[in-house]
């Protein structure tokens, strides 16, 4: 078959599984309601196939064939990744599904902003650019991004439900004549060659099999002269893969977060200088002095509560918070109120919470490696 029906073929047999198992979830309630609503055999379905990449798979006995086998399905393992986690993320967190810096009083979604403004004011996007937003989730940071610069803003994704949703709120919020999103695989985009002015990827292209695949195909797609910001989830230069508890938490967080193959530092910036930018500027920002490390809302630490409203986020994620969901959950789906499966997404989406706290605490990880590089003029 012609690569394009193959293409084709992909696209209908996702969407027919996005309506089976989402139903009009999609189109109604977010977050907790919404993982109620779904296609229990659906469910099923997307939970074993996401989690055959990881059972009976311990950190101990990993070998580069496990890793490559994950690789190879990347696509697949993100895609059913977001069928199970996206209303877990917007329930418990928002629309914007990444980290942020911190700063004392701060509220949360103003931080959120902030970083998103923060990567647009260094890539310096403008007015009228054409700007593309690689591994959009549901749009949270495309329309931020939208508002605060002006530009215009296509999000690529390959969740049928995030493009949906995201395509909801952006007309929800009267953005959608400069805001659209496209189903895609980013390693190979449909969009023609030097066709943005800007690409952005804010904690998404760790989802990539390969690093020096997705900035050569972002290269591609850029005109020359054109800026590529991302923030990048990476291993810290003190990760050594031969440590056990090392290897452990960086498992914890791929086996959680839906990601296959998660590269140190080196291998990013050696990758992008081979995709053939020049790199402007680099920078782990978790690495700022700050009070307030990007974990806390993860971390279950009273110590970080700044008033009153953080004391929900911050109780969820103690022992006993933890320990009260997960019963919660298991009820649900014991009386088929839940659809099975969800306590052990639920249970998955926790432990890669300890590691990634674990990960910021021990300074091995980082959730916002800053690159921003350039494509050649000629
Ligand atoms: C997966 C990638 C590359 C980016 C997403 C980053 C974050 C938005 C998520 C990473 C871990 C997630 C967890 C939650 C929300 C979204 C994350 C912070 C929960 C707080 C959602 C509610 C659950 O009860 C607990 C989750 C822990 C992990």
């Amino acid at each position: 078959m012609a690569p394009a029906a193959l293409e084709r073929e992909d696209k209908e047999r996702d969407a027919a599984f996005k309506q089976a198992l989402h139903g009009k979830t999609a189109e109604g309630r977010a977050g907790f309601t919404a993982m109620l609503g779904k296609d229990h055999k659906a469910q099923k379905e997307a939970v074993d196939e996401y989690f055959k990449h990881w059972d009976n798979k311990p950190h101990t006995t990993e070998t580069e064939e496990t890793r490559e086998a994950r690789r190879a399905e990347y696509a697949t393992l993100t895609r059913h990744y977001y069928n199970l986690a996206t209303d877990l993320y917007e329930y418990g967190w928002s629309q914007s599904f990444h980290f942020c810096r911190f700063s004392k009083g701060e509220p949360f979604r103003q931080a959120i902003a902030r970083h998103e403004h923060y990567l647009a004011l260094k890539m310096g996007i403008q007015e009228g650019q054409r700007v593309l937003d690689v591994g959009c989730g549901v749009g949270g940071p495309a329309r931020e991004i939208v508002k605060f610069t002006g530009c215009n803003t296509v999000g690529l994704n390959n969740n049928d439900y995030q493009i949906e949703r995201a395509t909801k709120y952006a007309k929800q919020e009267k953005l959608d004549h400069k805001l659209s999103f496209v189903k895609g695989d980013f390693m190979q985009m449909s969009f023609p060659d030097n066709s943005f002015d800007a690409v952005y990827a804010i904690e998404a292209t760790v989802h990539a099999p390969s690093l020096e695949g997705i900035y050569t195909e972002i290269f591609r797609v850029l005109k020359p002269g054109g800026v590529f910001g991302v923030y990048e989830w990476l291993m810290k230069d003190a990760y050594n893969n031969d440590d056990p508890h090392h290897r452990e938490i960086r498992l914890g967080i791929e086996e959680g977060d839906g990601i296959s193959n998660m590269e140190k530092i080196e291998v990013a910036l050696a990758a992008i200088k081979a995709a053939g930018f020049e790199l402007e500027l680099n920078e782990d920002m978790a690495d700022r002095p700050d009070e307030y490390p990007w974990y806390w809302p993860l971390s279950g630490e009273l110590k970080y509560m700044q008033s009153i409203w953080d004391f929900p986020t911050l109780v969820r994620m103690t022992h006993i918070g933890r320990g009260i969901a997960h019963r919660f959950v298991g009820c649900l789906e014991t009386i088929g109120l839940a659809p099975r499966g969800t306590q052990k997404t639920a249970d998955s989406l926790a432990k890669a919470a300890d590691c990634l706290v674990a990960g910021g605490r021990e300074k091995l990880f980082t959730p916002m490696y800053l690159m921003v590089a350039r494509k050649p003029k000629a």
